[in-house]
C-alpha cells in the first residue's frame, strides 16, 4: 500500500505511528498528554513562544524582524521558512556551520526566475541548516515542515534542541549534553558526541541538485520528502538503541515493534469507532428527510402513514418525552375502538331496518291484496247496484205504464176579471169527472159528465197542475219519450197552463219550466252515475207548415220533417240548442214566444193560431257501463180548437182556422187508434202529428202521453 492510499484509508500513517512510539519509549511525550487537547495545544504554543524568543534574542530584534515574540504556528512558519534566521542562529551556537548563509535574491543569478530563484535559496538555507544540525546529532524535521502549515511542531522541537545545546555549549561543554529529557545526546564513554551517517537518498537527492542535475527541482524536493520520514525514525531509533547492551537490542526492538502494532491496533479500532460514530451521525441526519421521498407515495394511507412516522420521527428527535407518544397512540387506539363500535352499531341499526322494511313491505302487499279484494267486492257491489237501478227504473216505468200511457186530465179556467160567474157551465167537480150544463134547444137544461184521469178546479195552482205530470220527467232520463199537450179552445188558459202568465213568478212558472226545471235536477242528482247532455228545439206548426222558433236570422223557413233510421222523426234543418240549466231554457223559450206568430181575434186578443213545440232532446251515458240511452219530451202548446163558425173569421183568417181544426182533428184521430190500438195509426193527417209520430206512437214501447184539457 503506498502513502497516498495509506492515507485515503487512514488518517495517520504508519512512520507516524512508529515516530510517536519511539518518542514515547524514549520519554520525549509522556503518555496520556494528548488526552487533554487544549492542555497540549497551549504547551505547543509556549514552547513555540521559548523557541521564538531565543530565536529573537540569539540573531537580534532586527536580524528576526519577520518573527514575532509570540507568534502563531502561521508566523512561526513563515518566519523561519527563508532559513535565514535558522542558519544565523546555528552560525551563532557553531560558528562557521552553514559557511554562506543566502541573505537575497540578487546573490545569485544562476535561476533566472524570481520565485524559483527565491524558494531555492529558501530551500539551500534550509538545507544547510539541516545538514549541519544533523551533523552535530541535534534531533532535525523536514524542509517541507516549513512548506506547509501544521508541521512546525518538530521546527520547535529542533530549536529548542539547539537552545539547550547552546546552553550545554555556553555553560562549558561539561558533561553530559542533554535536551530537555526528551532526547539524550550522550558521548557514552568518550568526548566525541554522537555523529551519525547521512542519509543516502537525501545526499544523493542533494548531489544531483547542486550538480546541476537535469531532473527538476520538484522531482528532487519529492525525494527529500519522501526520505524524511525514514530519516527522522532513524534519528529516534538510533536514540533509542543508543545506550542500550548490543544483546538488549532484538528484546528492546521486539518489545518496540509489539507496542506499534498495539498502538497501531488500537488506532484502528479507535478509527473505526470514530467511522461507526459518524455513520450513525449521518443517519440521523439523514432520516428527516426520508419522509420527503415517501410523501409522494400513491395512496393517501401511505402518505398518512409516513406523516405519522415522520411525526414521530420528529418529536423523538425533539426529545418529545415517550409518555406524550404512548398517549396519543392510546387515543387513536380508542378512536379506532370507538369507530369500529360506530360501524357495529351502524350495521344492526342497517339489519333491523332492512328486517322492518321487509316487515312493512309484506303488510303493504298483504293490504294492497285486502284492498284488491275489497275494491272486487264493491265492483261486484255496483255491479249489482246498478241492475238494482235498472230494475227499479223497469218498476218505476211499470208503474207509469198502469197508471195509462195516456193520461188525460181536465183544468177548469177561473173566471177572468169583468167576468160573470152566473154564466159557468160547470156544474160538478169531483176528482176525475165534471159536469158540464148543457142548454137545451128548448129552454130545458141539460148535464153531461165527463171522466179525466184528473179535474183541476179554478182555484188548482200551477204546482198541483204540474204534481201529476212529473212522474214522466223521470222517465224521460230513463230512455222514454214524453208527450205533453195542451188541448183547448182559444183563451182557455191553454199558454197560462203551459208556460205561465206574461209576467212570470215563481209560482206561476208552467210546466214547461217546472219539466225543465225537475229533468235538471234529477239528471244533477244522477252525475255520479250518468252523464246527461240536454238539447232543446222549438217548432212551431202555422197552417200546416213548420218553422223554426228559435232562427236567429229573421227569415222564417218552412222546413222539412225527416225520418232517418238512427234519429227517427226529426227536423233536422231546427235549431238544436244546448241548455245546462233552467235559466238558458228559459231565455229560449221567451225567444219563441216572440216568433210565434200572435193575432188578435174576437175571442181572444192573445189568441194563437199555431202549434208551438217545445222538444227536449235527452242523451244520458252510464258512467261505467258506457251505455247510452236517449229520451225526449214534447211539450205542445196546440192552437185554439174554437169552432169556425163562432170566430167570425174569414179570408186568412178563416183559412188558418180551418187548418188548425183539420190538425186538431187528425190528432184526436191519432190519440183515438193508439187508445184502440188499432193496428193503423193515421199518423199522416197532419204535420202534428207527423212531428209528434216517435211520441205518440209505440206505446208497447213505454211512450207516455198527457193530455190537459181545458176548458
Ligand atoms: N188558471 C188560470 N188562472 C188565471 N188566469 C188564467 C188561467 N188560465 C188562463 N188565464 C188567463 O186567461 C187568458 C187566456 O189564457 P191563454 O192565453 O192561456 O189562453 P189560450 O188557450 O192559450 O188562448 P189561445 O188559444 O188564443 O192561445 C190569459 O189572460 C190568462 O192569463
Amino acid at each position: 500500500m503506498s502513502t497516498e492510499q495509506q492515507q485515503q484509508v487512514w488518517p495517520f500513517s504508519v512512520a507516524s505511528v512508529v515516530e510517536d512510539m519511539l518518542q514515547e519509549n524514549i520519554g520525549t511525550r509522556p503518555r496520556g498528554v494528548d488526552l487533554v487537547a487544549s492542555r497540549k495545544a497551549e504547551e505547543t504554543s509556549l514552547r513555540r513562544y521559548e523557541a521564538a524568543g531565543w530565536l529573537r534574542k540569539t540573531v537580534g530584534v532586527v536580524g528576526g524582524k519577520d518573527l514575532p515574540a509570540e507568534p502563531s504556528e502561521e508566523e512561526f512558519r513563515l518566519g523561519l521558512r527563508s532559513g535565514i534566521i535558522l542558519c544565523n542562529v546555528l552560525n551563532k551556537v557553531q560558528p562557521g556551520a552553514v559557511p554562506k548563509v543566502v541573505e537575497g535574491p540578487g546573490d545569485s543569478a544562476e535561476v533566472p526566475d524570481g520565485a524559483a530563484l527565491s524558494a531555492f535559496q529558501y530551500f539551500e538555507n534550509v538545507r544547510n541548516f539541516l545538514v549541519s544540525i544533523e551533523e552535530m546529532g541535534i534531533p532535525t524535521f523536514e524542509a517541507s515542515d516549513l512548506e506547509q502549515g501544521g508541521k512546525s511542531a518538530r521546527v520547535v522541537n529542533c530549536i529548542l534542541a539547539l537552545k539547550s545545546y547552546s546552553d550545554w555549549k555556553q555553560s562549558g561543554g561539561i558533561g553530559t549534553w542533554k535536551y530537555g529529557g526528551n532526547l539524550k545526546l550522550s558521548t557514552s564513554g568518550g568526548t566525541k558526541p554522537f555523529m551519525r551517517k547521512n542519509s543516502e537518498p537525501f545526499m544523493n537527492s542533494f548531489s544531483r541538485a547542486c550538480s546541476g542535475d537535469p531532473s527538476s527541482f520538484d522531482e528532487q524536493f519529492n525525494d527529500l520528502s519522501e526520505a524524511g520520514a525514514s530519516r527522522s525514525l532513524n534519528v529516534l531509533v538510533r536514540a533509542a538503541l543508543s545506550n542500550k547492551k548490543q544483546e538488549e537490542i532484538p528484546n528492546i526492538v521486539e518489545s518496540m515493534l509489539n507496542k506499534v502494532m498495539e498502538e497501531f491496533e488500537r488506532r484502528l479500532v479507535s478509527q473505526n469507532e470514530q467511522m461507526k460514530i459518524t455513520a450513525k451521525d449521518m443517519e440521523v441526519v439523514a432520516s428527516p428527510e426520508m419522509p420527503l421521498s415517501r410523501t409522494s407515495s400513491d395512496t393517501r394511507m401511505e402518505e398518512e402513514t409516513s406523516t405519522q412516522i415522520n411525526t414521530e420521527e420528529r418529536c423523538h428527535q425533539k426529545g418529545t418525552p415517550h409518555e406524550e407518544s404512548e398517549d396519543q397512540l392510546l387515543k387513536q387506539q380508542a378512536l379506532v375502538e370507538r369507530q369500529e363500535q360506530d360501524i357495529k352499531e351502524l350495521k344492526l341499526a342497517l339489519c333491523s331496518t332492512k328486517e322492518g322494511m321487509l316487515l312493512l313491505q309484506m303488510k303493504h302487499m298483504e293490504e294492497f291484496n285486502n284492498l284488491g279484494k275489497h275494491l272486487h267486492g264493491l265492483a261486484h257491489a255496483a255491479s249489482g247496484y246498478q241492475r238494482v237501478l235498472e230494475e227499479n227504473r223497469r218498476l218505476y216505468n211499470q208503474v207509469q205504464d198502469l197508471k195509462g200511457n195516456i193520461r188525460v186530465y181536465c183544468r177548469v179556467r177561473p173566471f177572468l176579471t169583468g167576468q160573470a160567474s152566473r154564466f159557468s157551465t160547470v156544474d160538478h167537480i169531483d176528482e176525475g169527472n165534471i159536469t158540464i150544463i148543457t142548454p137545451s134547444k128548448y129552454g130545458k137544461e141539460g148535464r153531461k159528465s165527463f171522466s179525466f184521469n184528473k179535474v183541476f178546479g179554478p182555484l188548482a195552482t200551477q204546482e198541483e197542475v204540474f204534481a201529476d205530470t212529473q212522474p214522466l220527467i223521470r222517465s224521460v232520463l230513463d230512455g222514454y219519450n214524453v208527450c205533453i199537450f195542451a188541448y183547448g179552445q182559444t183563451g182557455s188558459g191553454k199558454t197560462y197552463t203551459m208556460t205561465g202568465p206574461s209576467e212570470l213568478t215563481e209560482e206561476s212558472l208552467g210546466v214547461n219550466y217546472r219539466a225543465l226545471s225537475d229533468l235538471f235536477l234529477l239528471s244533477d242528482q244522477r252525475k255520479e252515475v250518468i252523464h246527461y247532455d240536454i238539447s232543446v228545439q222549438m217548432l212551431e206548426i202555422y197552417n200546416e207548415q213548420v218553422r223554426d222558433l228559435l232562427a236567429t236570422d229573421g227569415v222564417n223557413r218552412r222546413l222539412e220533417i225527416r225520418n232517418s233510421s238512427q234519429n227517427g222523426i226529426n227536423v233536422p234543418e231546427a235549431s238544436l240548442v244546448t241548455v245546462s240549466s233552467p235559466s238558458d231554457v228559459l231565455n229560449l223559450m221567451n225567444i219563441g214566444l216572440r216568433n210565434r206568430a200572435v193575432s188578435a181575434t174576437a175571442m181572444n186578443d192573445r189568441s194563437s193560431r199555431s202549434h208551438s213545440c217545445l222538444t227536449v232532446h235527452v242523451q244520458g251515458r252510464e258512467l261505467t257501463s258506457g251505455t247510452v240511452i236517449r229520451g225526449s219530451m214534447h211539450l205542445v202548446d196546440l192552437a185554439g180548437s174554437e169552432r169556425v163558425d163562432k170566430s167570425e173569421v174569414t179570408g186568412d183568417r178563416l183559412k188558418e182556422a180551418q187548418h188548425i181544426n183539420r190538425s186538431l182533428s187528425a190528432l184526436g184521430d191519432v190519440i183515438a187508434s193508439l187508445a184502440q190500438k188499432n193496428s193503423h195509426v193515421p199518423y199522416r193527417n197532419s204535420k202534428l202529428t207527423q212531428l209528434l209520430q216517435d211520441s205518440l206512437g209505440k206505446i208497447n214501447q213505454r211512450h207516455s202521453i198527457s193530455l190537459i184539457s181545458i176548458i
